[in-house]
This record gives structure tokens, C-alpha cells and sequence, in this order.
């Protein structure tokens, strides 16, 4: 069994009389432990894919089962549930809270999950094991978007959903990001789900979802991710 099943999602969205259908009939399938891409241009429909894999949102019709469960039958709560214990989330913005140093904004999160890692376990094995007492404004682009990364992968979550997580970065620091996220799912057997709009990134994913138009263009997949050192862009 797939851990995450996505069966002729669509979603809609209306505003007035007009109405937007940003997934149109999306069906993929993805094992536990793989790193997959969702690539696609700006309007693509990705965050709204992500966003219902994330349990944000829900789809109008289909469904989306994970780990055996039809989380599009989930009541309000259970969704909440899922997005605490079985989602981590990576933000292009990283979405630090300003006033509590990289450990507390770790910490918090990890607060609202049974055995969750230790934050500075966890800002360990993002490198910033030194950096964990200094406020998100006394760190880097990249050094935030690790704390981001710390911060999700400490509940120990089932999936890592990434939204665009080095668009925000520099080329350099945008590879670490990334390398963090692929020994994520090559070392930790976390499955991790990036959304980017950057074809070179592709390359280093078990699986690439193209999305257009709202739908799936093609699933491609790759016995033999490359390693980010080899990419370019
Ligand atoms: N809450 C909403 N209400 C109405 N329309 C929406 C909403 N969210 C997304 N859309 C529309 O759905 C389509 C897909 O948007 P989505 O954000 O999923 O694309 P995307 O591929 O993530 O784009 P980007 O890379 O620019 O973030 C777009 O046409 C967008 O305007």
C-alpha cells in the first residue's frame, strides 16, 4: 500500500459567478520514504494540491488516503489532528515567530505533539546545534529557513510538505536546503513532498509530478535520484 493515494482530486473554487477549478482530476500515488517534486508554473494549481495533501484544504470531489486513511472524510478535528501529528510544513517565508529564539519557535511546535524530538536535537541535525538561542532576526535567509525545517521535522511528521522552500534563497544556500530535505528521505525515511516552480530540482526527486492547467501532465519516475551536487540551475 502507497502511503499517501490521490484519486480524482479536483477543486474548486468559486467567487461570485465565476469558478476556478485549480485541480482538475488528479490521481498519483506515493511511497513512504520517497522525495517527489510537484512541478508546474505559476497558477499551476501545486499549493492547492499541497494544501489538501497538507489536510489546509479539502477537495470538491475524490480522494486523498493516507497511511489506509480517507482523510477526505475527516471531520474538522481529525484534520486538525492530522496537520499536528502526521504533517510537517516548510514555507517559502520560513513564518518564524520574531520574538522567540530559533529553540522556542522549535519547541512550540514540537509542544502540540506526543514524542516529539528534542529542539536542539533537531536544530543539531539542521547545523545550527550552535545557533539556537538567537532570534530569527539575527539569522541568515537560509539559517531561518533551516530553524523552518527544524521546526517541522521535530514532531517527527509521517510527510515534510515544502511550498517553494528555496524560492526565497540564494543558489548556494538554496543546494543546502535541499540537500537537508533529500537526507531527510534518504537517512531518516521521511517522505517529503516539494513543490517548486524550478525544473533543475527535478532531477533529484524518486518521483516528479507535472502539473498544468490543473491537471497531471505526466508522472515521471526515477530509480536513480541525483545527488544535489550534481544540479545546476
Ligand atoms: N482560495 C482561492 N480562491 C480562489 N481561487 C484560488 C484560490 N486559491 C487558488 N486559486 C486559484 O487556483 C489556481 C491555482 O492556484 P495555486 O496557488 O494552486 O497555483 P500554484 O501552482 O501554486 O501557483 P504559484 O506557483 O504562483 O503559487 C489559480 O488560478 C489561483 O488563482
Amino acid at each position: 500500500m502507497s502511503l499517501i493515494e490521490v484519486k480524482k482530486c479536483s477543486k474548486e473554487y468559486k467567487t461570485g459567478k465565476i469558478t476556478i477549478l485549480a485541480n482538475n482530476n488528479i490521481t498519483f500515488s506515493i511511497e513512504k520514504g520517497q522525495l517527489v517534486v510537484i512541478l508546474g508554473a505559476s497558477g499551476a494549481g501545486k499549493s492547492t494540491l499541497l494544501n489538501i495533501l497538507g489536510g489546509m484544504d479539502t477537495c470538491t470531489s475524490g480522494d486523498v488516503i493516507v497511511n489506509g486513511n480517507k482523510i477526505t472524510n475527516y471531520s474538522k478535528n481529525e484534520l486538525t489532528n492530522y496537520r499536528r501529528k502526521d504533517v510537517g510544513f516548510v514555507f517559502q517565508f520560513y513564518n518564524l515567530i520574531p520574538n522567540l529564539t530559533a529553540k522556542e519557535n522549535v519547541e512550540l511546535a514540537a509542544e502540540i505533539v506526543p514524542n516529539a524530538m528534542e529542539a536542539s536535537e533537531a536544530l543539531e541535525a539542521v547545523g545550527l546545534g550552535e545557533r539556537m538561542n538567537n532570534f530569527p532576526a539575527q539569522l541568515s535567509g537560509g539559517e531561518q529557513q533551516r530553524v523552518a525545517i527544524a521546526r517541522a521535522i521535530a514532531k517527527n511528521p509521517a510527510i515534510l510538505l515544502c511550498d517553494e522552500p528555496t524560492g526565497a534563497l540564494d543558489y548556494q544556500t538554496g543546494k543546502n536546503i535541499l540537500r537537508i530535505l533529500q537526507e531527510m528521505s534518504t537517512k531518516k525515511g521521511s517522505t517529503v513532498i516539494i513543490v517548486t516552480h524550478n525544473a533543475a530540482i527535478a532531477s533529484i526527486a524518486n518521483q516528479v509530478i507535472h502539473i498544468h492547467d490543473g491537471q497531471v501532465k505526466k508522472l515521471e519516475k526515477n530509480d536513480h535520484p541525483a545527488n544535489i551536487s550534481e544540479i545546476e540551475w
